[in-house]
């Protein structure tokens, strides 16, 4: 077995920055190199603000960086000194030609490997950090081999996916539930490079927790821990519709059934809508996977997942305008948080996009306020839409003069917030539409808010609003 000490990355982004950060950390007596195409993001990489926010990466980026762990555009460089080649590029969905709106594009991925197959003039492990389709290995081992010039240099292919969640990915990466490696265990030169990474990680990662599968197993099975995933906010979110209908508390029904240790509590919080850069591509790119193989009906079965989560977002559009007399228009309406999650700037497919087109087409002035959310990048997501969109850079100033506030993002800071002193400063009467359920309705109640909270038994005023 190869005795791996030098690795390389390539994609210095939500995955390959913190991942290689924590090998890196983890074993000194490996040589860390993560490269990426984009100067401005190995620029800031090698700064003092690095292009991510996630509790904790600075404090393990400072502890190694120039020791062992070195950023990098110089692809071809790292390539040829490195043993172990992750690919951690985008795999986002394919926007045109076959497959487009569902299948994921490889383009990034199959670039990588024809940069590996021109530069190595060595063995090399490569392996997939990226979310792939199923069978992807078999795709880049042909685009390694047929491109690589020395005939003699052996391409080992693992698939590694990654379980990081944004916002926690240093406490994921120190103690993860597992980690999952597949490969050709079948051959013994498979195995031997199964066997070389699983030693990387078990430097941290007990060996129980190191699951070792074969390539297709690794590569489906990153797929359908994200569709589980993902298929249980719709269910819950599901349920939050139904409770609102029938005056049941969804937080009640949740912790109800996740005390049945075969269901658990984790992951039914119900909300706006999940978010984040992979969980809807990851499930349409598996049922596009379905529908290739002729599974109609397991396609639209993991079709509705996301179908779900649309609804949940037009649902809770539906509810601000109908609340507030049927409009919104130029009324100021404040929304908290824009990420998609707590603990990130990320805000990729966050709920707060499509929430947000959905106020403005009714005509609302949106007044954003998100703690490390940068107004360039709202400008982005929001394209076209800016000139019914103010940025602020305090929650104050966004909710001095609003008519509602919409809760977005579940951000600690929400919670702590004066709420008399915010209701003070409001247009009356004045709603909190909480799409998270991090606030004390009752005491919002107490101090004259009118409260929309998801999933939780209308109030009086907005059901007569509504006309039921
Ligand atoms: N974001 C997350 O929390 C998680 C993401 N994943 C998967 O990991 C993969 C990467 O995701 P992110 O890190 O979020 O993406 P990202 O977009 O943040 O980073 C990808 C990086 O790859 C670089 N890149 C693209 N082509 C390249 C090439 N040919 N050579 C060098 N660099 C290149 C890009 O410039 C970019 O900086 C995706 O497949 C995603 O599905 C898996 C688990 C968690
Ligand atoms: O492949 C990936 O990219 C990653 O996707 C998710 O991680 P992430 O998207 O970073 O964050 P999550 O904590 O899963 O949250 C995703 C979305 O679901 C929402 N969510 C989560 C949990 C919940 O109970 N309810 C809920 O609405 C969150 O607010 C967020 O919008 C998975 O949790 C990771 O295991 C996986 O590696």
């Amino acid at each position: 077995m190869v005795k791996i000490t030098t690795i390389c990355c390539i994609g210095a982004g939500y995955v390959g920055g913190p991942t290689m950060a924590m090998i890196a950390l983890k074993c000194p007596h490996i040589k860390v190199t993560v490269v990426d195409i984009s100067q401005p993001r190995i620029d800031a990489w090698n700064s003092d603000e690095l292009p991510i926010y996630e509790p904790g990466l600075d404090e393990v980026v400072k502890a190694c960086r120039g020791k062992n762990l070195f950023f990098s555009t110089d692809v071809a460089g790292a390539i040829r000194e490195s043993q172990m080649i992750f690919v951690s590029v985008n795999t986002p969905t394919k926007k045109t030609g076959l497959g487009s709106g569902k299948a994921a594009d490889l383009t990034y991925w199959e670039s990588a490997a024809r940069t590996i197959a021109a530069e190595s003039k060595d063995n090399k492990i490569i392996v997939e950090k990226s979310t792939v389709p199923v069978r992807t290995a078999e795709a880049i081992e042909k685009v390694l081999k047929r491109n690589c010039s020395d005939a003699s240099v052996q391409f080992d292919i693992l698939s590694n996916p990654e379980f990081l969640a944004e916002g926690t990915a240093i406490s994921d990466l120190t103690a993860p539930d597992r980690v999952l490696i597949g490969g050709k265990i079948e051959n013994e030169a498979g195995q031997a490079a199964v066997d070389a990474l699983a030693e990387v990680y078990a430097n941290w990662v007990p060996k129980n927790q190191i699951i070792t599968a074969n390539l297709w197993s690794a590569e489906l099975s990153k797929l359908a821990a994200n569709a589980f995933l993902a298929q249980r906010i719709s269910s819950i979110n599901a349920m939050s519709a139904l409770c609102e209908a029938t005056g049941a508390d969804v937080a009640q029904v949740a912790h109800s059934i996740g005390t049945d240790s075969r269901i658990g509590p984790k992951f039914l919080n119900a909300s706006v809508g999940f978010g984040g850069s992979c969980f809807q591509k990851d499930i349409l790119n598996l049922a596009y996977i379905c529908e290739c193989h002729g599974l109609k009906e397991v396609a639209d079965y993991w079709y509705s997942v996301v179908g779900m989560n649309d609804y949940q977002k037009s649902r809770f559009v539906r509810r601000v305008v109908s609340a507030m007399f049927n409009t919104i228009r130029n009324k100021k309406i404040a929304m908290l948080g824009f990420a998609f999650k707590k603990d990130t700037g990320d805000t990729r497919e966050t709920p707060a996009i499509d929430v947000g087109k959905g106020l403005i087409e009714d005509g609302a002035q949106l007044a954003i306020y998100d703690p490390q959310v940068k107004e360039d990048q709202i400008a982005y997501d929001m394209e076209g839409m800016m000139g019914n969109i103010t940025c602020y850079k305090t929650a104050k100033e966004a909710l001095q003069d609003a008519h509602a506030v919409t809760i977005m993002t579940e951000w600690d800071e929400f919670k702590s917030y004066d709420w008399k002193e915010i209701y003070d400063v409001m247009q009356k009467p004045a709603f909190v539409f909480d799409g998270r359920l991090i606030l004390d309705h009752d005491h919002l109640r107490e101090i004259g808010f009118i409260v929309y909270a998801l999933g939780k038994p209308i109030d009086p005023f907005i059901k007569s609003a509504e006309g039921a």
